[in-house]
């Protein structure tokens, strides 16, 4: 639906492109989550995506005309007006008539569980449940392509909840999702491609379904990590982080995991806990970033 070409991006007077030379399709119908540290340029791709900026080099491809809603991060309502005043504002800004209008209204009020907010001056709403009327906002849009920018930061666990699960319908009607969060247990949730930018580059792009099948060793100790293990780590070239009192084995096959199993039963003190699985999207992202979220 939309392709990415050689994109570039840099602020008025900045010294260095915020985004530099981004390639990517986006597809009808899919969710991609995008990841970075802060600064990474994930809400300038999005500003990019959403045309409130213009590339200083490269080309958005649309298959067909740009039709898109924003949850943008900095919230974008009007504080006087009530939450039911800024929802209809809102669907008249984005044309919506008749049958349709009212059916998008209830979807959007029953995602962001405005039933009782709705006579609520915006600005005096709670910060979470102003989050969620901007939530509710963006979606009204009669979109094919939905943006979200940390739209859960400050929103309480059941709520957002809710609002992912709205993401989850879009997808099932067939939009396509771009959504950045730095809560990577949701973007597992709701993603099936993970695109992790780094200083203005795309570092990472994969599919969830194609993260590595080999799984992750976690071994805990209550004092200290047996040095025997580590050098064993060593010798047999295994891919390991010491931390604290804990060993992550990274990769690590069925035959190495057998071998580490033998060796770790006849060394004392016995472990108080380990964990053997397939490595969480936020272990992976460690992994490929170094440390940051
Ligand atoms: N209005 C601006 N003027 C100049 N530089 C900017 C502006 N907005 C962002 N930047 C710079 O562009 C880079 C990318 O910022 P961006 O806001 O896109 O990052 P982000 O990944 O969304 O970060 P966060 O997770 O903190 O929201 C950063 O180096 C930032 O300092």
């Amino acid at each position: 639906m939309l392709e990415l070409c050689h994109l570039h991006y840099r602020y008025p007077g900045a010294e260095q492109d915020a985004l530099s030379d981004i390639n990517f399709k986006i597809q009808q119908g899919q969710c991609i989550g995008l990841l970075g540290a802060n600064g990474a340029g994930k809400t300038t791709l999005l500003s990019l995506i959403a045309q409130l900026i213009t590339p200083s080099a490269g080309q958005l491809r649309w298959q067909q005309q740009p039709s898109l809603g924003l949850v943008p991060q900095t919230l974008a309502f009007y504080a006087k007006l009530s939450s039911q005043e800024n929802l209809h504002l809102f669907a008249d800004l984005y044309l919506l008539k008749g049958q349709q209008r009212q059916q998008q209204l209830s979807l959007a009020i029953e995602a962001a569980q405005l039933e009782s907010l709705l006579h609520k001056k915006a600005g005096q709403l709670s910060g979470g449940q102003q989050r969620r009327l901007n939530f509710a906002l963006g979606i009204l849009a009669p979109a094919q392509l939905f943006l979200f920018d940390e739209v859960t930061v400050g929103v309480d666990s059941v709520s957002r909840q809710h609002l992912l699960n709205a993401i989850k319908q879009l997808k099932q009607s067939g939009k396509s999702i771009i959504y950045t969060s730095h809560y990577l247990p949701e973007i597992e949730q709701i993603a099936e491609r993970v695109i992790l930018l780094n200083a203005g580059k795309v570092q990472l792009d994969i599919a969830l379904a194609e993260q590595p099948s080999a799984h992750n060793l976690v071994i805990e100790w209550v004092s200290g990590i047996p040095i025997e293990l580590v050098k064993l780590c060593q010798q047999q070239q295994l891919d390991f982080q010491q931390q604290h009192n804990s060993l992550i084995i990274h990769a690590l096959t069925q035959p190495q995991w057998a071998t580490l199993l033998t060796h770790i039963s006849h060394t004392t003190p016995a472990p108080t806990r380990m964990n053997y699985s397939k490595p969480s999207l936020e272990q992976l992202y460690l992994q490929v970033s170094g440390g940051q979220l």
